[in-house]
């Protein structure tokens, strides 16, 4: 479990993350977004210790990072900007961080396994596509069989191959009753992924809830209903006291009810449909909806302006 409890952190006159709280559990993955420097990064850095906050704290299962001895058994990280001594062979570099947290040197074996780097453990990592640095970086992350995961941005440089692969393995990690906390701007991949979203804007929480609570929270679901007679089919929606508009194809769009009335409606009234189907949004719309609310507050910040 990680605890991020008032957490506060300033660049100067930037507020990065201004009084953020919140809790990522185990057994799922939590997806972490914002748009860019929403303060996603900051967060992180401060949840690893790497950043001092101004106010507030951060507990992995309970105790700050600090208080930690052998870190990568308590968290495994991969930061956008991991660092990699270029010069180094990639099971040198595993075996050095093994060393550091006493973790045997047949894990490192291990781990070059889990992400598909066997081959190369013995090349240097000056050589490595981004793809295989990030891997690199997931082999470090998982050396220590940590509870707690953290990935900033770790689709990067992937491709779909290495896409389906870390979705398949954050999943996993969360199946083993893994706290799994990871940020991205893929939003699809995140729709795919994610079991709980934690959203932020210039360093405050907007949302904390699930993917489908999310999406049903900032967009509009509705039934689309095409059909031979609309006049029809609209007067008879009208008059069950269901809220219809047309599109600009002719089809109809009820809102506030679900496609299993709408077509009881229609077989009661003996009238002819070719669709009725739920629509509903995806997580990118809902995202941009959410956050696009963030920068009009921005343009409009004044005197008395909202408190979010
Ligand atoms: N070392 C630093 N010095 C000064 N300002 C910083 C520093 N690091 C971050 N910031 C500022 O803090 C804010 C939050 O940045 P941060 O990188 O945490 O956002 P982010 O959500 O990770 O963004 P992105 O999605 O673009 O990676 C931004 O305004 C950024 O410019």
């Amino acid at each position: 479990m990680i605890e991020v409890q008032n957490l506060t952190k300033r660049y100067g006159d930037t507020v990065a993350v201004d009084r953020l709280s919140f809790t990522v559990r185990p057994g799922q993955v939590t997806g972490f977004l914002g748009p860019n420097g929403a303060g996603k990064s900051t967060t992180m850095r401060m949840m690893l210790g790497l950043d001092r906050p101004a106010a507030g704290r951060v507990l992995i299962n309970g105790r700050p990072y600090d208080r930690l001895t052998e870190p990568l058994r308590w968290v495994g990280a991969l930061l956008e900007a991991t660092a990699v001594h270029r010069g180094r062979r990639a099971q040198d570099h595993l075996r050095w961080l093994a060393r550091s947290n006493r973790i045997p040197k047949t894990r490192v074996r291990e781990v070059l396994a889990m992400v598909g780097l066997e081959s190369v453990a013995r090349k240097r990592t000056k050589g490595f596509s981004l793809g295989m640095s990030q891997r690199l970086g997931i082999a470090a992350a998982l050396l220590g069989d940590p509870p707690v995961l953290l990935f900033d941005e770790p689709l990067n440089g992937l491709d779909p191959e290495g896409i389906v692969w870390i979705r398949n393995l954050m999943k996993r990690l969360a199946a083993e009753g893994r706290t799994v906390f990871v940020s991205s701007h893929l939003m699809n991949e995140m729709a795919l992924t994610a079991d709980h979203l934690v959203v932020i804007g210039r360093g405050r929480l907007l949302a904390d809830t699930t993917v489908a609570q999310f999406v049903a929270a900032h967009t509009r679901s509705f039934v689309r209903i095409r059909t031979p007679e609309p006049e029809r089919m609209r007067d008879v929606l009208i008059a069950a006291g269901v809220t219809v508009a047309q599109a600009a194809d002719g089809a109809l769009e009820a809102d506030g009810t679900d496609a299993a009335t709408i077509g009881e409606i229609a077989a009661a009234r003996r009238l002819i449909v070719h669709e009725v189907s739920t629509q509903t949004a995806s997580l990118e719309e809902a995202f941009m909806r959410l956050t696009g609310d963030v920068v009009d507050y921005r343009a409009g910040y004044g005197a008395g302006g909202p408190q979010w």
